[in-house]
């Protein structure tokens, strides 16, 4: 199985979301285009989470349009692995082929985040990096042209998390799917995206361009000049920054 795909473009027109009275999201316009890397920012509450799941389609329950490819994949701040299923089965979970192909695909895709020698261990035994990983090998699989990510390092120690981030780096500069991920870590998403959109009062309040080479060097002025009006948009006041 080859694990090269290409990227799809997302679009939003008129997106609004509401629970009861409380109206999250309103007549948000965004396109995304094929093969970008955007992260999404915003104060907690802002609506971060419930834009990434209407992209995904696990809640369809909002007016307005998305438009976006079925090769969709999706990974969470937990890896959500099965604790009785071994590293390989998890990878391959819900996936049609005989064992022996679903295995090699699984082995494939460990391979791709460094995971080769875990195929036959069980969940537990791994650690919350590597599950974290285990997830990405199970997106890998799916062959997404588009990667939704939420938090996805969000409960990784500070070291770890560096790692994830040059893996996930890594794997969007091989394969060329668009991702969207969402972050509260503004060095993050600078180190990471090609464009940050910030979420606030209910839409978009910034929607800026990362125009720095890659990889990323967090000591540039540019690179702090970002952060600052990244973090100024967030309401973070100047001393605090
Ligand atoms: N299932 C739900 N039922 C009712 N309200 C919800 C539900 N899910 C989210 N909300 C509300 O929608 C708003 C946006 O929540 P969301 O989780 O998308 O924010 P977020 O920006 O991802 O926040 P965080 O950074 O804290 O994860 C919040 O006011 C939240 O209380």
């Amino acid at each position: 199985m080859s694990l090269t795909q290409t990227a799809a473009p997302v679009h939003l027109r008129g997106y609004t979301k509401t629970f009861g009275d409380n109206v999250v999201l309103q007549d948000v316009d965004l396109s995304i285009e094929a093969g970008s890397f955007v992260a999404l920012v915003g104060k907690s509450g802002s609506g971060k989470s419930t834009l990434l799941r209407s992209i995904a389609g696990i809640d369809r329950d909002y007016t307005g349009t998305i438009d976006r490819s079925e090769k969709v994949a999706f990974g969470f701040q937990d890896a959500r692995l099965l604790p009785w299923s071994k590293v390989w089965h998890n990878v391959v979970l819900g996936q049609p082929g005989s064992t022996a192909e679903l295995r090699a695909a699984a082995k494939e895709a460990l391979a791709e985040v460094g995971l080769e020698g875990k195929a036959d261990v069980w969940p537990s035994t791994l650690s919350g990096g590597q599950q974290q990983r285990v997830s990405l090998a199970r997106a890998l699989h799916r062959q997404p042209e588009l990667l939704l990510l939420d938090e996805p390092f969000g409960a990784l120690d500070a070291l770890t998390r560096l790692h994830a981030q040059a893996l996930v780096h890594d794997l969007w500069v091989r394969h060329r799917f668009t991702v969207v991920l969402v972050t509260h870590d503004v060095e993050e998403a600078i180190t990471l995206a090609d464009r940050i959109v910030v979420l606030s009062s209910g839409g978009v309040s910034l929607d800026v361009p990362v125009d720095l080479a890659r990889p990323r060097d967090r000591r540039l002025s540019r690179f702090e000049d970002l952060r600052e009006r990244v973090l100024l948009q967030l309401g973070v006041s100047r001393n605090e920054i």
